[in-house]
């Protein structure tokens, strides 16, 4: 199969044809060679296929609010081309043949790779390590380990998987959320507005201690941890001091750490119940400069889809988390780009190239764009002005953040290896 796409800008500003050939890039330049099918890409970004560190599928367990099928739906919708799947399914994704179970369904979907994500301690316990070698060794190539939805509290157990992964090159993706001061009833950024609206508060502390601890542990063991959602000014600067001085870590933030605040729980929507919370604009602000000045490394969605009967609920009640794969692009057009704080080589790098390295799936993600290499691609209108609907949404979820939300930059087609998963910005 042949795909010629025509007149498209690259990342860095070049405007180029290129011509996909069984599933390779083939030809850049002018193109001239008739191909079986033809894409306009005036005035369109090509980007190399977006790449998910944080998405959670729910398969096993809670097919209700995802599937693999429907979220690599939602995340071949989104513009990626691979994603990393959390381990805290029913039954948790904590042995080899449940991370070769979670691969497979991905590869039988086959609209993105899936990569399952190993659990760091059984059943997420915090206690005993699960299979870390047997999931490394497994077909499934597990090299991200993670009991996100919960915080390895024990820094005994963090130094030991640390101590671990590092045999195979892998890393540690933390939840960073000290329980004992956010317990499992802290719903709301700890401050005034807390108090206010009365909600159990998560202060900033608690995410901080932890990323101060573990990047201690990545410096004490040789070993490599990477901070999930990231949230607050405080973590940014613990990270930002780690690399200073040469520690292994790498961190992650949200797209709706980015855009979103606090304030918005004010009408007590479960929508934006989310771990860890939204916070305040200081905040805010702090991310998108780390994002810019590459303390922070990747933008990640934390897709967290809910059935309706989990997350419609009292405030205290209701489910934690959003979905996220289908608006991350957008979201990061319009604060990132827009501001003029990312260019496009910008997003590629922290959508593609470093998520693909982090993850260890940089021999086929997050490639440049060339001859001869793996023809995972996404074609961004960057100018699209888009309105969200959730009910357009692919995901079997609603919990939508962003519904009603106007936003630029829209994904207009998605290539798995030559493949088009997404053409005119529906499924192919
Ligand atoms: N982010 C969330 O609020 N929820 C996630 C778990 C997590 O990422 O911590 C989920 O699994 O629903
Ligand atoms: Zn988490
Ligand atoms: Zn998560």
């Amino acid at each position: 199969m042949s795909i010629l796409i025509k007149g498209a800008t690259l990342p860095d500003g070049t405007t180029t044809d290129l011509l996909v050939e069984d599933g390779t890039i083939a030809q850049l330049g002018a193109v001239t060679t008739k191909a079986e099918q033809t894409i306009a890409a005036d005035g369109l970004r090509l980007l190399p296929g977006l790449v998910d560190l944080h998405t959670h599928l729910r398969e096993p367990g809670r097919e209700d609010a995802e599937t693999v099928l429907t979220g690599s739906r939602a995340a071949a919708v989104g513009g990626y081309t691979a994603v990393l799947a959390m381990a805290n399914t029913h039954p948790v994704t904590d042995t080899a043949e449940a991370a070769e179970r979670v691969f497979d369904l991905g590869r039988q979907a086959g609209l993105v790779d899936v990569q399952p994500v190993g659990a760091v301690t059984k059943g997420l316990a915090g206690e005993e390590l699960a299979e870390l070698g047997l999931m490394a060794r497994s077909r499934a190539k597990v090299r991200v380990f993670s009991d996100d939805g919960k915080c390895v509290h024990d820094a005994r157990v963090m130094r030991r998987a640390l101590e671990y992964v590092k045999a195979f090159g892998g890393v540690v993706s933390q939840h960073s959320q000290d329980p004992t001061l956010a317990g499992a009833t802290a719903c709301c950024h700890e401050g005034e507005l807390s108090g206010r609206l009365g909600l159990p508060g998560w202060p900033g502390v608690a995410e901080e201690v932890i990323v101060a601890r573990d990047v201690m542990l990545a410096r004490h063991t040789g070993s490599r941890v990477h901070v999930a959602h990231v949230s607050t000014a405080g973590s940014v600067e613990v990270v930002r001091w780690a690399k200073a001085q040469g520690i292994d870590v790498t961190a992650e933030v949200t797209p709706h750490h980015l855009l979103l605040t606090t304030d918005l729980l004010t009408g007590y929507d479960p929508t934006f119940k989310v771990n860890p919370p939204l916070r305040p604009d200081e905040d805010v602000q702090a991310l998108r400069e780390a994002l810019a000045d590459g303390t922070i490394d990747a933008v990640a969605t934390d897709h967290a889809p809910h059935a309706r009967h989990d997350k419609e609920h009292a405030f205290v009640d209701a489910a934690f988390g959003m979905l996220g794969l289908e608006t991350a692009l957008p979201v990061v057009t319009t604060v990132m780009v827009e501001s003029g704080l990312l260019d496009w080589a910008g997003v590629a790098r922290v959508m593609s190239a470093n998520p693909a390295r982090i993850a260890g799936l940089d021999g086929e993600h997050g490639r440049p764009i060339a001859v001869g290499e793996p023809a995972n691609l996404t074609l961004v209108d960057p100018a699209a002005k888009v309105v969200v609907d959730r009910d357009a949404s692919v995901s079997l979820s609603r919990n939508n953040p962003w519904h009603d939300r106007k936003l630029t930059g829209r994904v207009v087609a998605t290539l798995l290896r030559g493949t088009p998963t997404v053409l005119e910005g529906a499924l192919a």
